[in-house]
């Protein structure tokens, strides 16, 4: 699948129970008795996930090591740390689009990972049939789509651009429908990966507030955001930091971002 193809693919279905099932999503060399199960109050939670990529030569290489993660329901988290430390990957693993070579984690489900680049993200004629995509599986009646179909993109500020065609929309309009897509399957748990990268400011803040919004209207949805942009944080009920295939810090967003300016400082001051 190239990766446009699984960039549609993940990003408007659900990644539900059925998929996760074939997907192997719980992987663990411990046994299935000793695995972390989710709390009812944590929505995702990861323990010494390690992952690695074999190079042509057979060597193997470690991208995430030893990493692990908690996140309570219905709350926003950021992501961050410094390029090629693994969030990506990371969050691949949490998806279950990448197997781990060891560890456990537990998502709650559905869940749905959105990826950066807007234009990989809708694909059907309209903003409305493109949210309604995924709902086809569910057997839903005409009206109980409209319904959810409604409420997702009033949830993400965009209920009336239900029948404005997709290409006329802006990158981060785009990123809200595919959002509004996985909301209206009932997804659980966004996995979303650096979405305001390819957005200028007022898109970029067009999202993030209406991801926010989104937390706020719903129930019990919780998501993870990785990022770069220091100024996202404020809408972040919690954040972690990276380095080298591992969390090394946990916590609310002003704790994070104190964090970082100080390793910022530390690095300005060594070179
Ligand atoms: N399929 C792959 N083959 C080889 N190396 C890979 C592969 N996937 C990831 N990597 C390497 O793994 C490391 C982590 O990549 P990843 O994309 O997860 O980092 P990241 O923290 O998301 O980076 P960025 O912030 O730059 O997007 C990088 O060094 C990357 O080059």
């Amino acid at each position: 699948m190239d990766s446009s193809a699984l960039s549609r693919f993940s990003s408007i279905h659900c990644l539900n129970s059925a998929d996760s099932d074939k997907r192997s999503h719980f992987f663990t060399r411990r046994s299935a008795a000793a695995a972390t199960a989710a709390t009812a109050d944590v929505a995702i939670e990861a323990q010494n996930l390690s992952f690695s990529i074999a190079t042509q030569q057979g060597k193997s290489v470690p991208i995430l090591q030893d990493c692990s993660l908690r996140i309570p329901s219905g709350q926003l988290w950021m992501l961050l740390g410094p390029n090629g430390c693994g969030k990506s990957t990371l969050l691949k693993v949490l998806a279950g689009l990448l197997n781990p070579n060891g560890g456990t984690f537990n998502v709650k489900r559905p869940k749905s990972f959105v990826f950066q680049n807007p234009d990989h993200q809708v694909v059907m004629p309209t903003v409305e049939a493109d949210v309604s995509f995924g709902l086809g599986k569910f057997d839903l009646s005409n009206d109980e789509v409209r319904r959810r179909v409604a409420k997702a993109l009033d949830a993400v500020g965009m209920a009336s651009y239900m029948q404005r065609p997709v290409q006329t929309l802006s990158g981060g309009q785009k990123q809200r429908v595919a959002i509004a897509g996985a909301l209206a399957e009932a997804c659980k748990v966004l996995l979303l990966d650096e979405l305001t990268t390819f957005l200028d400011e007022k898109d970029q803040i067009g999202v993030i507030k209406a991801l926010k919004n989104t937390l706020d209207v719903s129930d019990d949805v919780t998501a993870i955001w990785v990022t770069h942009r220091l100024e996202e944080l404020e809408y972040a009920d919690g954040a972690l930091y990276m380095e080298e295939g591992k969390v090394i810090k946990r916590g609310d967003a002003s704790r994070i971002m104190n964090f970082i300016k100080a390793k910022q400082a530390s690095y300005f001051l060594r070179n």
